[in-house]
């Protein structure tokens, strides 16, 4: 049978002894008796049969203790009473005179043994009792005191030795379970932990080292035991072998190390090594070193550091000025920008100053002074970003600095918080925009101003003029506009050059300015015309009006060249029905007009008469927007005839609009109109289309020797349109029709209003092959200079010579003169508005080749034209064959 005699590590305890000891007290006092019995056979007495009964039977359960320790027979009860026990068996035999037992060494051992398994004062008391008992035993046997009294102090002595015995291998078994217990915990810690724990001697050798060497540096403990050691990197190496030299040298030194040590796999290992000198120390007697791996830490401090120069840089080369502050309003970062700005070299001189903290006026240091106000205004708008929360974006300042032009600069601000939430500072970027600022407001004065007059334009005129039109049901405040145009400017341009032209609206520009009170505002709205707003009343307005006109009778000199100029000037006042600025211009225009009408050189102001004429005028231009569409304009063709047999020669095409509105109106009154519009452009191309088509067929239809040619009226607009002639060259080819027999008119006076220009225009044109005619000639100041280079081909002679011919001799000198003209620069021509027959005999003796007029017919419908063609009868020249 095994023994379990040590337990804990093969600590003895005082219950352990016990149990051994209890067993062999009473094996040997059971034997001792035994033999004593036999040997002398004193009889069967009962108390020593007792004794033997007693001892027999406590050497039994000492032996079930010792065999069986899990049996919990060592309670204290039952420990006293086993002593008890023991203590009456062995004092009965002590008593007995037929047994010569000695006594005191079972009182001795009963004292030693139970002193072992009981405690403290029960112990003391146990002992105690057990010596008296001895010592009663031998009183009473009759024993001296010099016989008992040694072996009280025995038993004493014994029992208390035993005692501290035991007492002092409780303890050791106390300590010996806790350093049991506190090395398994640090082997549970060692293999737990990331970090390497690794002991060494003297020598550098390992002696102790933990699992987390393996995830480390890829080593087995194992390897490391044997000597394995992993290199150090070069450049590590000597201060690593200089610290470890240096913490070997001292009891108790301590160092700490970052280095790289290669992997088993190749590659470095950032670590960071702690190490002890625990030589001294008896129960390490080693160098004590904790080892973390640190490579990501390194990595990402690397990182960082990276990232933070990148932001530096990235800071420093933005030409914005960028800083940060806490939330104490305290510079925590500025930026090259900034500093250079106020004078600083690096960021750490600014950093925890406030912005009041700048230098103040009179700069220190050579830095460039800051207003107090001002920077007291840049410290209370950062304070109130950090302590609302709410950014400020976009926000355009302007700083004047002492001695400085003022710069703009655009601001924004947000604020900063930590991971809580809480306000912590503030971020600000601020971008010097004086440049952009300054361009922006050189191109909203070019946007809003003229060149060449240096006047305010148009766009300005009509917004100022909108920010005085009020909310309707508001009365509107007095305000007159004049609309000022410059009579027959273009003869200016033409006769002096453009350049002359500019200085004459120069001087014309500064005379209007000069004219009027400052508070007046004074535009130029297009070419020639002027608008001026006023606050003043219509009688004011006008009598501004008329001082302008006064003013240009000095003529404008420039150079040597005198310029005769005069204008005609419309007022409106701005009434509560006008919603718009254009409302109110439209209104002087159409004055200014009525005063062209009426003469040039005058003044006129708008009223209801003229508001009922502007209202038809703008009503027919709505109208006559849709009349293509809606196929409300028809043609007619009025015959052109040759004087010299009346035979019929060509037609000229006119155009009539049958408004469904406004009945017929005759193109003098819509073609204005269409002018104006733009609408002349398509409304012509359309005429000319159809009355090519219409030409093609009759000259299939009736064949002649010379066939009958169209006139088609053109006009400065639809001639000056950049897609005109390739129109018209489209529809030649389109309809096939002799380019030759298209007869194009334009009026002499548009023809002259550019003539450089329409001699270009009408040399494309006569390229196309077509004919070109120069229509109501005689009224359109035609210089001759121009007149011999335009490339036409007939003149046509204004209807209000032809009504005098036969009545007035100085119209039939005109016409003589025009003929003449005409023959020498070898023209055909054709007179208009023929309508008697004493005009045609006239005509005829004065060489006019063709004429046109009531007196052979009005303008006819296709249908009726065709007829006259089919029947190609002349038409009689004189009355009686008329009639
Ligand atoms: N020199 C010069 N001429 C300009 C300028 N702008 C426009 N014009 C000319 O000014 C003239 C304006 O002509 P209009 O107002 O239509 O006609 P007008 O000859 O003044 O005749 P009425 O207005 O009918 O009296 C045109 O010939 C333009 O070419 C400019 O900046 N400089």
């Amino acid at each position: 049978m095994k023994l379990p005699l040590v337990r804990a590590g093969g600590a003895y305890t005082g219950p352990e002894i016990f149990r051994l000891a209890s067993l062999f007290l009473y094996a040997s006092l059971l034997l001792e008796i035994c033999l004593l019995w036999w040997m002398d056979k004193p009889g069967s007495t009962r108390s020593v049969k007792v004794s033997l009964f007693v001892v027999a039977a406590l050497a039994v359960v000492a032996l079930i203790r010792f065999a069986r320790p899990g049996l919990h027979l060592l309670g204290r009860r039952h420990v006293l009473l086993e002593l008890l026990a023991a203590g009456a068996a062995i004092g009965m035999l002590s008593l007995q005179s037929q047994l010569p037992i000695a006594p005191l060494p079972w009182w001795i051992g009963l004292a030693s043994v139970f002193a072992l398994e009981l405690q403290g004062s029960l112990a003391l008391a146990v002992i105690l009792a057990v010596a008296v008992a001895g010592a009663l035993t031998s009183v009473a046997t009759g024993g001296q005191p010099e016989d008992w009294l040694p072996g009280f102090f025995v038993t004493l002595f014994a029992g208390l030795l035993s005692a501290s015995l035991s007492k002092a291998m409780a303890a050791n078994q106390a300590s010996l379970e806790q350093a049991l217990m506190n090395e398994r915990r640090f082997n549970v810690i060692a293999r737990a932990a990331r970090h390497v724990f690794m002991i060494t001697d003297r020598r550098f050798r390992t002696t102790y080292i933990n699992p987390a060497i393996t995830d480390v540096l890829g080593y087995s403990e194992q390897e490391m035991l044997a000597g394995a050691a992993p290199a150090i990197h070069p450049e590590d190496l000597p201060r690593r072998n200089a610290n470890l030299q240096l913490l070997r040298r001292k009891a108790g030194a301590s160092l700490s190390m970052k280095l790289r040590i290669r992997h088993r796999e190749g590659h470095w290992v950032w670590l960071e090594i702690r190490g002890y000198n625990m030589l001294h120390d008896p129960a390490i007697g080693g160098l004590v070193f904790s080892i973390e791996d640190i490579s990501a830490r390194v990595e990402a401090e690397r990182k960082l550091t990276e990232e933070h120069a990148l932001l530096r840089t990235v800071l420093d080369l933005n030409p914005s000025m960028i800083y940060a502050k806490d939330s104490n309003g305290r510079f925590t970062i500025t930026n090259a920008s900034f500093q250079k700005h106020y004078g600083y070299a690096s960021d750490a001189e600014l950093h925890g100053k406030t912005t009041e903290e700048l230098p103040g006026a009179g700069g220190e240091d050579g830095r460039h002074p800051v207003l107090p106000e001002t920077a007291r205004r840049m410290h209370l708008q950062d304070m109130h970003v950090i302590r609302s929360g709410v950014a400020v974006e976009n926000l355009e300042v302007q700083d004047m600095r002492d001695g400085e032009v003022e710069r703009w600069y655009r601001t924004f601000k947000y604020p900063l918080r930590d991971s809580s939430g809480a306000a912590s500072g503030m971020l600000a970027i601020v971008r010097d925009v004086t440049d952009s600022k300054e361009y922006e407001m050189r191109l909203e004065h070019l946007a809003m101003h003229d060149s060449l007059t240096g006047l305010p334009n148009r766009r300005f005129m009509l917004k100022m003029i909108a920010d005085l039109i009020l909310p309707e049901g508001v009365p509107p405040p007095q305000i007159a506009v004049l609309y000022f145009d410059l009579d027959f400017f273009k003869s200016v341009n033409d006769t002096h050059g453009h350049d002359t032209g500019d200085r004459c609206l120069m001087e014309v520009a500064r005379r209007i300015r000069y004219e009027l009170p400052p508070e007046d505002m004074v535009s130029r709205f297009g070419g020639d015309e002027f608008v001026i707003l006023t606050h003043a009343g219509m009688d004011a307005a006008r009598e501004r009006a008329s001082r302008l006109l006064s003013a240009l009778d000095r003529p404008v000199v420039i150079d040597d060249i005198v310029v005769k100029l005069h204008g005609s000037i419309g007022i409106a006042k701005l009434l509560p029905s006008h919603r718009t600025p254009s409302e109110l211009i439209r209104d002087a225009d159409a004055a200014m007009y009525q005063a062209k009408e009426r003469g040039r050189n005058r003044v006129e102001a708008f009223n209801a008469e003229l508001q009922v004429w502007a209202t038809r005028r703008a009503q027919m231009d709505v109208a006559l927007r849709f009349a293509l569409e809606r196929k409300e304009l028809t043609l007619v063709y009025q015959p052109q005839v040759a004087l010299a047999d009346g035979r019929l020669c060509g037609f000229e095409l006119l155009l009539r609009w049958n408004s469904p509105q406004y009945g017929e109106i005759k193109p003098d009154d819509f073609i204005p109109i269409a002018e104006r519009s733009g609408m002349v452009v398509p409304i012509g191309l359309w005429a000319l289309e159809q009355a090519c088509i219409q030409l093609k067929k009759w000259h299939q239809a009736y064949p002649r020797q010379t066939p009958v040619t169209l006139g088609v009226n053109v006009s400065m607009r639809q001639l000056m349109h950049s897609s005109f002639i390739g129109e018209v060259a489209q529809i030649l080819v389109r309809t096939g029709v002799a380019a030759n027999c298209i007869e194009l008119e334009l009026t002499e006076s548009s023809a002259m209003a550019n003539p450089q220009q329409t001699i270009e225009n009408l040399s494309r044109l006569k390229s196309l092959g077509v004919r070109l005619a120069l229509d109501d000639f005689g009224t359109g100041y035609s210089s001759l200079a121009y007149l011999q280079r335009l490339p036409i081909d007939v003149l046509k002679i204004d209807r209000a010579f032809a009504r005098g011919l036969g009545l007035d001799n100085n119209d039939a000198g005109i016409v003589q003169m025009i003929l003449t003209l005409a023959q020498l620069l070898d023209l055909d021509t054709i007179a208009e508005g023929v309508e008697t027959a004493e005009q045609i005999t006239v005509l005829r003796r004065l060489g006019c080749r063709m004429g046109q007029g009531y007196f052979f017919s009005a303008g006819v419908p296709a249908a009726q034209a065709e007829r006259l063609l089919a029947a190609d009868q002349p038409y009689p020249l004189s009355l009686t064959a008329h009639a």
